[in-house]
C-alpha cells in the first residue's frame, strides 16, 4: 500500500550558512511544562464540554426558537449600543490619559480598570446605588428626561457599557501613547487644526489598536451577565440578552442553553481570532505595517547630473521677514530678511532642537516673540502660526500617499480636493518625486521621503521653514542631488528657512548665514565663509574642517592649552585668550625635518588617512603640538609614502594662520 509523505512544514527562517535541519528548539523544563499543559487543559475542557454535549441535530431548532431569537435580537442591540456609547467616551477619555497630563491620573486609570475587576453582580448594584430609581442620579435622570434605567433596554445598555468600555480605553491608550507625537506636530505645523490632526492623522494611526479594542468591548458587552441582571432585571424582550437566556434555559432545558452557549463561545472565538494578539501589542502596529511592505520597486534612472536638468522653481511668492525674540534655555534675538536661508550648528546639547520647538510653540522650555512679515504671531497656537517644519525623518504620514501627504496642508488651509491634489502633483514634480505620487512612505527610500516632506512643507505656504537635518540620512550621491533641488527650491522661498545641520557641507552650501549655538546661546551668527575665516569656538572650526588650536597671546604668537608654542604673523595683544585657526591645506607634511626657518615645525605620528573628495586629509598626532589636519593631494601622499603609524614632519606658516580672540 502506497503511503503518501507526510506534510512538510514550512521552512524556517535561519541564519545564511546554517542548515534548516540543525536548529535547536529550547526546550522547557518539566517543572514548568506540566503545569503549563495542566493550564491549557483546564481551559481547554470546559469549551470541550459544550461541544461534546451540544445536541448538533437540534442546533438549527435552539437557536431559531422565538424566545432565543429575540435574545440575540436584544444582545445584538445592547451590545451594539453599549460600543457605540464606549467610543463616543472611551476614544477621548483614552486620549487624554495617553496625552495630557494631569493631577489624579493614576486614580483615573484605576478607575478605568475597575470594571474589570469588579464581580458584575457588584457593578450592577454600584449602577442601582448610582443611577437606579433611588439611586444619585436617577430621580433627576427620571424626573428632567422622563429616563428609568432599570428594567429597561436602556439599563442594559448601560449595564454593558460600564462593564466593556475599559477594554477599548486601555487597548487604545496603549495605542495613543505609542504614536510619536512629532506625526501630529508636523501635521499642526501644517497649519491643521487639533480635531482635525486627531481625526486625520491620530485615528488613522492607532486604527488596528481601535479595531482591536473596539472588538473586544463588543463581545464583552455581548457576553454582559451579571451587572444587566442585577441592575436591569430579566425582562423577555426587554432586558433579557442571550447570557440571560442561557441561564434561564439552563433550568428548564440544559440542552437548548448548551446550543445558544456555543453561539456565544463561537463569537468569541471569532472575535479573538480575528484580532490575532493585536491586544497585546496595539500601539505598535504602524511599525509592524512598515516592515510588512515589499521593497520599493527600482526608480526610473534618475539624471545623474543634476546640474544639466535644473529643478523647475516654485513661482515667486509673497515675502516674510523673521525677528523671533527668543528667550528660556534657548537665549537670542534673530533677524533675517525675506529669502534668507539660516543653518542653525552647535554640539549636542546646545538647544538647536528647543529653537525651532519654541518658534513653532511648542515647548514651555523656551519662548519665542516671533513676527513674521511684519505679523505678530507670537500669541497664535502652532497651526495659525505659519511655520512649517520637517523634522529628521521627514514624518510622513504611512496612511496616506506621497499626494495625500502633499496635499495635507493645502486641504488644511480650505483648498478643494481636486484643487489640493493638483497643486501637490505640481510640488512632488518639482521636487523631482512626481512619479512616485501613489506609493506609501512604506514604499519609498529615504531620499524620496526627505523630498516628499519638503514638498509637503513647501506646499503649505509657511512664512517660515524649519528643516531639521534634511539630508542626515541620505547618501553621498542622493545627498549632493537633493541639496541641489533644496538650493533651487529655497532660493524662491519667500520667508525665511532655518537648517539644523551637522554637515558643514550643507551649512556652507545651503546657507547664507551660519547661526553657532551653544548653551542656548548664540555664539556667532556670520555668511559661512567670515564664520569659517573667524570660527568662535573650537567646535564650528572643527566642524568646517579647520584646525582650532586654543591658547594665550604672547608677542609673537600663541601659547598653547595642551603645550607648545605656535608663532603667527599678526599677533593678538599678548595675555588675550584666543583661538588659532589652521585650514588643513595651510599645512605642509615632510618626510625629514624640513630646513631653513625653524618656525612652526613639529615631529608626529600619522594617525588616520581619509579622502574627502579627490583629497586626502591626513591626522597627524605630536607630542610637540596639539593634533594637526593636513590636506594633501593623492599624489603627494604617494610620493611621501604616508601610511597610519609612520613618522612624519609638519609644518605651518605663520602667514597663513590666523587668530581669533576668544
Ligand atoms: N523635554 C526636555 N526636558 C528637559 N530637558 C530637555 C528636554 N529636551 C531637551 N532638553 C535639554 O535641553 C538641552 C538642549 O536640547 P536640544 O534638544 O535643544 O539640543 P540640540 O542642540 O538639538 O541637540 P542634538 O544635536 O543632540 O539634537 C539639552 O541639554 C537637553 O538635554
Amino acid at each position: 500500500m502506497n503511503s503518501s509523505p507526510p506534510p512538510r512544514p514550512a521552512p524556517a527562517a535561519t541564519a545564511p550558512g546554517r542548515r534548516p535541519g540543525r536548529r535547536r528548539t529550547p526546550r522547557a523544563p518539566i517543572a514548568l511544562a506540566l503545569p503549563a499543559l495542566v493550564a491549557v487543559a483546564f481551559l481547554l475542557l470546559p469549551l470541550v464540554g459544550i461541544l461534546a454535549r451540544t445536541e448538533w441535530a437540534e442546533l438549527g431548532d435552539h437557536l431559531t426558537r422565538p424566545g432565543t431569537a429575540e435574545a440575540v435580537r436584544l444582545s445584538l442591540l445592547v451590545s451594539g449600543w453599549a460600543l457605540a456609547l464606549s467610543l463616543l467616551l472611551g476614544v477621548p477619555l483614552a486620549w487624554v490619559l495617553a496625552r495630557v497630563p494631569f493631577p489624579g491620573k493614576a486614580f483615573v486609570r484605576s478607575l478605568v480598570l475597575l470594571p474589570m475587576v469588579l464581580p458584575p453582580t457588584v457593578a450592577g448594584v454600584a449602577l442601582l446605588l448610582g443611577l437606579g430609581r433611588r439611586g444619585l442620579l436617577g430621580p433627576w435622570l427620571e424626573d428632567t428626561f422622563g429616563l428609568t434605567l432599570p428594567f429597561h433596554t436602556t439599563g442594559a445598555v448601560v449595564a454593558a457599557t460600564f462593564v466593556s468600555m475599559p477594554f477599548l480605553v486601555i487597548s487604545l491608550e496603549g495605542a495613543f501613547a505609542g504614536l510619536h507625537s512629532r506625526y501630529e506636530e508636523t501635521a499642526a505645523s501644517l497649519g491643521a487644526s487639533p480635531l482635525r490632526v486627531f481625526a486625520t492623522v491620530t485615528l488613522p494611526m492607532v486604527a488596528p489598536g481601535l479595531a482591536a479594542g473596539a472588538a473586544l468591548t463588543w463581545a464583552r458587552a455581548l457576553g454582559e451577565f451579571g451587572a444587566t441582571i442585577t441592575f436591569a432585571g430579566n425582562l423577555p424582550g426587554v432586558t433579557r440578552t442571550l447570557p440571560l437566556e442561557v441561564y434561564l434555559l439552563l433550568q428548564e432545558e440544559p440542552q437548548a442553553a448548551t446550543s445558544v452557549s456555543l453561539l456565544l463561545l463561537a463569537v468569541a472565538m471569532t472575535v479573538l481570532v480575528a484580532l490575532r494578539g493585536r491586544w497585546t501589542a496595539a500601539g505598535t502596529a504602524p511599525a509592524r505595517r512598515r516592515a510588512a511592505v515589499p521593497e520599493p520597486e527600482p526608480l526610473p534612472p534618475r539624471p545623474q547630473h543634476p546640474d544639466t536638468t535644473p529643478p523647475t522653481p516654485a513661482p515667486p511668492r509673497e515675502r516674510w521677514a523673521l525677528h523671533a525674540d527668543v528667550t528660556g534655555f534657548t537665549r537670542l534675538v534673530l533677524d533675517a530678511e525675506p529669502g534668507t536661508t539660516l543653518a542653525v550648528v552647535g554640539p549636542n546639547g546646545a538647544g538647536k532642537t528647543t529653537l525651532l520647538r519654541a518658534l513653532l510653540g511648542l515647548t514651555p522650555r523656551a519662548h519665542a516673540r516671533l513676527t513674521l512679515g511684519g505679523t505678530d504671531v507670537t500669541d497664535r497656537p502652532p497651526h495659525r502660526r505659519g511655520v512649517a517644519w520637517v523634522p529628521q525623518d521627514g514624518a510622513l504620514f504611512p496612511h496616506l500617499s506621497a499626494l495625500a501627504n502633499t496635499a495635507y496642508g493645502l486641504r488644511a488651509h480650505g483648498a478643494g480636493r481636486a484643487e489640493a491634489r493638483r497643486t501637490a502633483r505640481a510640488w512632488l514634480e518639482r521636487l523631482d518625486v512626481g512619479h512616485l505620487a501613489h506609493r506609501r512612505p512604506a514604499q519609498l527610500s529615504g531620499g524620496q521621503a526627505g523630498r516628499v516632506a519638503l514638498a509637503r512643507a513647501l506646499a503649505a505656504r509657511p512664512r517660515l521653514l524649519l528643516l531639521d537635518e534634511p539630508l542626515a540620512a541620505l547618501d553621498q550621491t542622493t545627498r549632493a542631488h537633493v541639496r541641489h533641488l533644496l538650493r533651487t527650491h529655497l532660493r524662491s522661498f519667500g520667508g525665511v528657512c532655518l537648517i539644523v545641520t551637522h554637515d558643514p557641507v550643507e551649512a556652507v552650501s545651503l546657507a547664507d548665514r551660519v547661526l553657532v549655538l551653544d548653551g542656548g546661546r548664540a555664539l556667532q551668527d556670520a555668511p559661512p565663509a567670515e564664520v569659517g575665516r573667524h570660527p568662535r569656538s573650537p567646535w564650528v572650526a572643527r566642524m568646517l574642517g579647520r584646525n582650532a588650536w586654543p591658547g594665550t597671546g604672547t608677542p609673537d604668537g600663541l601659547a598653547l592649552d595642551d603645550g607648545g608654542h605656535l608663532v603667527v604673523a599678526e599677533p593678538v595683544a599678548p595675555g588675550t585668550e584666543a583661538l588659532a585657526i589652521i585650514p588643513p591645506e595651510a599645512v605642509s607634511v615632510h618626510r625629514e625635518r624640513p630646513g631653513g626657518s625653524p618656525r612652526n615645525v613639529w615631529p608626529g605620528t600619522v594617525r588616520e588617512i581619509t579622502a574627502l573628495g579627490s583629497r586626502l586629509r591626513v591626522l597627524i598626532a605630536s607630542d610637540a603640538a596639539p593634533d594637526l589636519v593636513a590636506e594633501i593631494t593623492p599624489e603627494a601622499a604617494a610620493e611621501l609614502g604616508l601610511a597610519e603609524g609612520g613618522a612624519v614632519w609638519t609644518s605651518v606658516k605663520a602667514t597663513e594662520t590666523t587668530l581669533v580672540p576668544r
